[in-house]
């Protein structure tokens, strides 16, 4: 199952950058025997501040088609780290091709984007910077392969 990550804006070089492309290494070289990943992100820029509408717009049709729609959202799920491996898994059992990971800009996702996902998980009752949410993201799922794979790096 290929991962995608679609998010607003563009991250530059810098320590975020630096995890990110550590995390989503490592997430690739554990998921490969568990039929997980590639990991590929699709940075969006609306350059005309059309607002979070004008983003959706830019978000939806960086959305491969057939994706497994999950947005990030404070208002989403709380799960646990096995359990967000237990669901990766799952839609990679289902036969899901592609599953697509939204992170919303400064004024979030879009309502009429929300309301279409499949699924959507939250970090928390806080808000947090998009991009630290990528950084969050990718460490999640590198943890989730290596919980299915049964590597020692999830300690609960
Ligand atoms: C600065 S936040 C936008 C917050 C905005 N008030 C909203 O209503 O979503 C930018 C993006 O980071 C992600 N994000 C921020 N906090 C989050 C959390 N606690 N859980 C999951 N995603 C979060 C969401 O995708 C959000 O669209």
């Amino acid at each position: 199952m290929r991962v995608h990550l679609c998010a607003v804006g563009r991250l530059r070089a810098g320590p975020e950058r630096d995890l990110i492309d550590d995390y989503t290494t490592r997430f690739d070289r554990t998921g490969r025997a568990l039929a997980l990943g590639p990991f590929t992100e699709h940075e969006i820029e609306d350059r005309k501040g059309g607002g979070m509408e004008a983003e959706a717009t830019l978000l939806e049709r960086a959305l491969p088609s057939g994706a497994l729609l999950i947005t990030l959202d404070e208002r989403g799920k709380l799960l646990s780290s096995p359990e967000f491996a237990d669901h990766l898994a799952k839609w990679r059992d289902d036969g899901r091709q592609d599953v697509a990971f939204v992170i919303g800009g400064a004024d979030g996702i879009a309502p009429a984007l929300r309301a279409r996902a499949d699924f959507s998980i939250s970090f928390g009752k806080m808000v947090w910077p998009h991009m630290l949410v990528r950084v969050m993201l990718t460490e999640q799922l590198y943890r989730a392969a290596s919980i299915l794979s049964g590597a020692p790096y999830h300690r609960a």
